[in-house]
């Protein structure tokens, strides 16, 4: 599968562009086919974030372009309009929306745990398109070298939540229709975006860590319903079940603790 995205890519690339596949401790044969495909491959440790920080700290480019290994099928060339939409317009971080080939495909954890965290603690990243959290991807790659990227699946949400923080501008492009596996991570991945958030929210101030454990049930209640059910018949049923969990009130949250600014005030 990994040889139809490196032919895009390579298709796509324009001289002094590097194509690498971070080969993230995977079982099967991809690093062999990702080499076949043209790619130069580099070993690197299990994680999406992992994979994706060793990618940067190779490269030296103006920008570094992201793209999930398991595409199968897409209408157009997705790293070619990454980089037409980055190199024609003034954004800092260009966001790849796609129709899924599955018209049903629902992103639970997007809209349950995603959307309403970012939402509640940083509405300055503002709406993204679909598929915030996508894969395919374009950033400005001194953008990526101003703190470590989480080893992770929250590789995403800290992307979009650290971009726009530093300044940065994002653009939606629209990709098409894209048709790659769909796997339900057992609630894991949610986690891991929902505890991001919440860790970025304590670290910039805007969550006082009194109210964590509140934040932490949440998200828990929150991963728990996303979970596939048997007495689900159907979309609508599955629909059903999210919007009621999107509409679950969120903790109370106090003030976050401010003693830090006082002290250094001089007043
Ligand atoms: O340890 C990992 C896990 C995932 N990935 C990359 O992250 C993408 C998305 O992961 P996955 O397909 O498991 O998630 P999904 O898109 O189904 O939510 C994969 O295509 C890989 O390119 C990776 O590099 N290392
Ligand atoms: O499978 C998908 O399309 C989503 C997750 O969908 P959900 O909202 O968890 O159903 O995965 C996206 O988000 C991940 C975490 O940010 C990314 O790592 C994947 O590349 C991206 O496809």
């Amino acid at each position: 599968m990994v040889a139809t995205i490196v032919g895009q890519a390579l298709a796509a690339a324009r001289p002094g562009d590097r194509v690498l596949v971070v080969d993230s401790g995977s079982t099967d044969d991809t690093a062999r086919r990702a080499r076949e495909a043209g790619a130069e491959v580099i070993g690197g440790p299990l994680g999406k974030g992992a994979a994706m920080r060793l990618a940067v700290s190779a490269v030296d480019s103006e920008w570094t372009c992201f793209l999930d290994a398991d595409l199968a099928t897409s209408e157009r060339n997705v790293p070619a309009l990454l980089r037409e939409a980055a190199a024609g317009g003034t954004a800092d971080h260009v966001v790849g929306d796609y129709e899924y080939d599955h018209p049903g495909t629902i992103l639970a954890s997007t809209f349950t745990i995603y959307e309403p965290l970012t939402a509640r603690f940083f509405p300055e990243v503002g709406h993204l398109g679909a598929n915030a959290l996508t894969g395919y991807r374009a950033v400005r790659t001194r953008l990526l070298r101003a703190a470590p990227l989480p080893a992770d699946f929250g590789v995403e949400a800290f992307l979009n939540i650290s971009i726009a923080l530093a300044g940065g501008r994002a653009e939606v492009c629209h990709l098409g229709v894209i048709g790659s596996r769909y796997r339900f991570h057992g609630g894991s991945m949610a986690t891991q975006i929902g505890t991001r958030i919440l860790d970025m929210a304590e670290a910039h101030g805007r969550l006082a860590p009194a109210d964590r454990p509140d934040w932490d049930q949440w998200l828990h209640a929150g991963v728990a319903a996303l979970a596939p059910n048997a007495a689900d018949q159907g979309r609508s049923a599955l629909l059903s079940r999210l919007f009621t969990t999107v509409r679950r009130p969120m903790p109370p949250t106090g003030t976050p603790t401010t003693t830090h600014l006082t002290s250094h005030s001089g007043i």
